[in-house]
């Protein structure tokens, strides 16, 4: 039995795209983690399933990190919806409502409010969510900040110095962590100008990261590295964050389109 899939990407991090709101596809980590193998299946960081939505949401969105573990956020994957659709749209997700625009640079979305006491993020025992008294090595004292999922925020002096493919894993696993963590190093490049990298949870090193630069955004507005607008340099490309009048983080940024596929169901049994 075939399928067709498309290929999506924001800033390089990767997705493949299942439509499922004619055909419903019946989701689990086994077949998630097949489809995401780079080797093997077709390959991506995230495979979102984009189905029919209720009540206010036009669409729904289900996002598998390749390592086959359903998460209740994705920020590149939420600016590739209405690139996909063609259209604004109100997205539901587990996380919530998200509006997700069409804007010049690619789309423009509405990431929510951000969580970020100890037990919202949530972390295994009660701690100050700022300045966490906690260090991996160099990397100490993060903010932790959940947007839908869960980050902590590193501030360093130079993130290309870090040897992060081996302390994200270390870090995403801590068992500080009940449900892992998603990993963000970040430096301050200029004023409102940040630079930064992600070892996501349940994909490793990602060329960009939308809920973790969200993540970050907040992280330095709450220790005043930065106030207002702000440009954020991922591995793959720039973000610009900013917050409106009802604390929500707003993202803007590019989403791309590759190319649609075609597959059999048989091929990831
Ligand atoms: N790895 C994340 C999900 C994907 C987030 C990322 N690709 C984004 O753009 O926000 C987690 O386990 O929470």
């Amino acid at each position: 039995m075939t399928f067709s899939f498309h290929k999506m990407h924001g800033l390089g991090n990767d997705f493949i795209v299942l439509d499922a709101r004619k055909n419903p596809i019946q989701m689990n980590p086994a077949l998630a983690q097949a489809l995401s193998n780079r080797h093997t299946g077709i390959g991506c960081d995230q495979l979102i399933i984009i189905g029919n939505g209720k009540n206010q949401a036009d669409v729904s969105m289900e996002i598998w990190n390749a390592d086959g573990s359903e998460v209740e956020a994705c920020g590149n994957a939420t600016r590739c919806v209405p690139v996909f659709l063609g259209r604004d749209v109100i997205i539901s997700t587990a996380a919530g409502l998200l509006d997700a625009r069409l804007s010049d640079e690619g789309a423009c979305v509405d990431m929510g409010r951000p969580r970020l006491s100890w037990d919202e993020i949530p972390l295994a025992y009660a701690m100050d969510t700022l300045s966490m008294p906690v260090a991996w090595e160099d990397l100490k004292e993060p903010t932790a900040v959940n947007m839908g999922n869960p980050h902590v925020v590193f501030v360093v002096d130079d993130v290309d110095a870090v040897d992060f493919g081996r302390l994200g894993n270390i870090i995403e696993h801590d068992q500080l962590f009940p449900e892992r963590i998603n990993v963000n190093i970040v430096m301050v490049t200029g004023k409102n100008h940040l630079k930064m990298r992600t070892w996501e949870r349940g994909a490793g090193l990602t060329r960009a990261c939308g809920t973790g630069a969200c993540a970050t955004f907040v992280a330095a507005k709450r220790r005043r590295l930065i106030s207002g607008k702000t440009q954020i340099d991922l591995p793959g490309g720039r973000l610009v964050l900013d917050e409106n009048s009802e604390g929500h983080i707003i993202m803007r940024g590019p989403a791309t389109y590759v190319f649609k596929g075609e597959a059999d169901w048989a091929s990831f049994s």
